[in-house]
């Protein structure tokens, strides 16, 4: 059976980025991920799966914003001496205001009933058990009303919003304890090529340490997924159809580097046709990140992503992301609009991803190239805090041109942990 997409628009410069894009996404499950519930403790990270109302007002009673004395306003006068009858304190119980009197009350705690505004102890002068306040507060000074911030009720989730500290904040403050959220994707991450050795192993001539793998693993986890990791297979057809058959068991994508260009020892194509998997893309017009396989195996989706490590990382930020995200139901990650602050003519025909540095004039963000070109150069990437999106059809970039920006993961401030 050949299960190569008969549509696959595979022609000598490969297909469309766009339209490579939109079959990526396509591969994922009409579904989101299954909901499970976790520790709230834990739900940092993770999609809710599921809209989240408030079930407590907040705050949920008047309470004093200041540490001062709670009085009644109607009638009070400018220099008036009140007697101190009773204290307040956090988290005692409210009680009532005696007439013509100021109530000694501390930041947080119930207001007094009688009670409708607070005045702070700096503006008083306190005599053993009197207060003179000064001009009378208006009503409602330094109170905070029930259900001022939150009502009862209010929506303070919505599916698919990506979970963070703030999320965690206001779960907590409602007495909420756990949270339901999608299941992580499951991804098996699978380097090949004889010449990988794990960081820490001593080199021979030759050989080179494996370095997509922990990058996409990190990413990976920065995203959201949670990463199985499968030994690096050498290119050998028999071990790459046996890596690929035991990766995609249990997973919900399967992760490849390398292996998936034109030469003969690029065996993950034709391993994973043998397994019965499907490609519905083989190569696309993009640079770096060309030689670039889509589809599925089993239950699995797949992704080849190339060897080179740019184009691997080019890969991950334009395909990868956007399906973890679409797995999980989140939003589409959203890009940032910078100022180019460079020149670059180029031949038009293939989207073209480049590091970039960001740099921030007034409101705008400036874009400057990081390092040469080369998509196995490392080094460009210590100096960019993401890729610039140049598409297919641009023959030059100006300076001042607007460009797109897919930034990394929290290698820039603003972006989130993942999404
Ligand atoms: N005749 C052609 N040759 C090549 C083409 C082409 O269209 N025609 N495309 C080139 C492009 S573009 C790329 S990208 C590479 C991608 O090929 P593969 O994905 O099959 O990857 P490999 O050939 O196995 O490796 C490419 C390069 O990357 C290094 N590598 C591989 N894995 C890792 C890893 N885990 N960590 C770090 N570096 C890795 C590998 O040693 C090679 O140097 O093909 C071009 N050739
Ligand atoms: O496109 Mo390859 O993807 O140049 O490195």
């Amino acid at each position: 059976m050949n299960a190569i997409s008969p549509n696959l628009a595979c022609c000598a410069g490969g297909m469309a980025f766009g339209e490579a894009r939109a079959r990526v996404l396509a591969l994922a499950p009409g579904l989101p991920m299954a909901p499970e519930t976790v520790p709230l403790e834990e739900g940092a990270g993770r999609i809710a799966a599921a809209p989240v109302r408030a079930r407590l007002s907040l705050p949920g009673f008047d309470q004093s914003a200041m540490d001062g004395y709670a009085v009644r306003t109607a009638g009070l006068l400018p220099g008036a001496w009140l007697p101190v009858a009773g204290r307040t304190a956090a988290g005692e119980e409210p009680v009532f205001l005696r007439p013509g009197t100021a109530h000694r009350i501390l930041t947080g705690a119930p207001v007094p009933e009688g009670a409708d505004a607070v005045i702070a102890q700096e503006e008083v002068l306190r005599r053993e058990d009197t207060v003179r306040i000064g001009a009378p507060p208006a009503p409602g000074a330094h109170l905070r009303r029930r259900g001022e911030d939150i009502a009862a009720g209010d929506t303070l989730l919505r599916e698919g919003t990506l979970l963070d500290w703030r999320h965690l904040a206001v779960l907590a403050a409602q007495g909420i304890g756990s949270v339901e959220v999608r299941r992580r994707p499951r991804v098996a991450l699978l380097s090949s090529g004889r010449e990988l050795r794990a960081p820490g192993d001593e080199l021979a001539t030759g050989q080179i340490h494996d370095s997509n793998g922990p990058m996409l693993r990190a990413l990976l986890r920065a995203w959201g997924a949670e990463v199985h990791i499968r030994p690096p297979v050498a290119d050998e057809p028999a071990a790459m159809r046996e890596a690929l058959r035991d990766a995609a068991a249990g997973a919900d994508l399967v992760l490849t580097t390398a292996g998936i260009s034109v030469g003969e020892e690029d065996h993950v194509r034709d391993a994973l046709l043998s397994l019965g998997g499907e490609l519905s893309v083989l190569k696309v017009a993009m640079k770096p990140g060309k030689p670039l396989g889509a589809g599925r195996i089993g239950d699995a989706v797949f992704l080849g992503l190339p060897g080179n490590p740019q184009a691997a990382l080019a890969g991950a930020l334009a395909f990868l992301r956007p399906l973890l995200a679409r797995m999980t139901g989140a939003a589409e990650p959203a890009g940032l609009a910078a100022l180019a602050g460079f020149a670059m003519a180029r031949k038009p025909g293939r989207a073209e991803f480049i590091p970039v540095s960001l740099h921030r004039r007034g409101a705008c963000l400036r874009a400057e190239r990081a390092g040469p070109d080369g998509a196995g150069r490392l080094a460009p990437l210590l100096l960019a805090q993401g890729l610039a999106f140049l598409p297919a059809g641009r023959d030059e970039i100006r300076p001042g041109d607007e460009l797109e920006i897919l930034p990394f993961p929290s290698a820039f401030p603003g972006e989130a942990a993942h999404g």
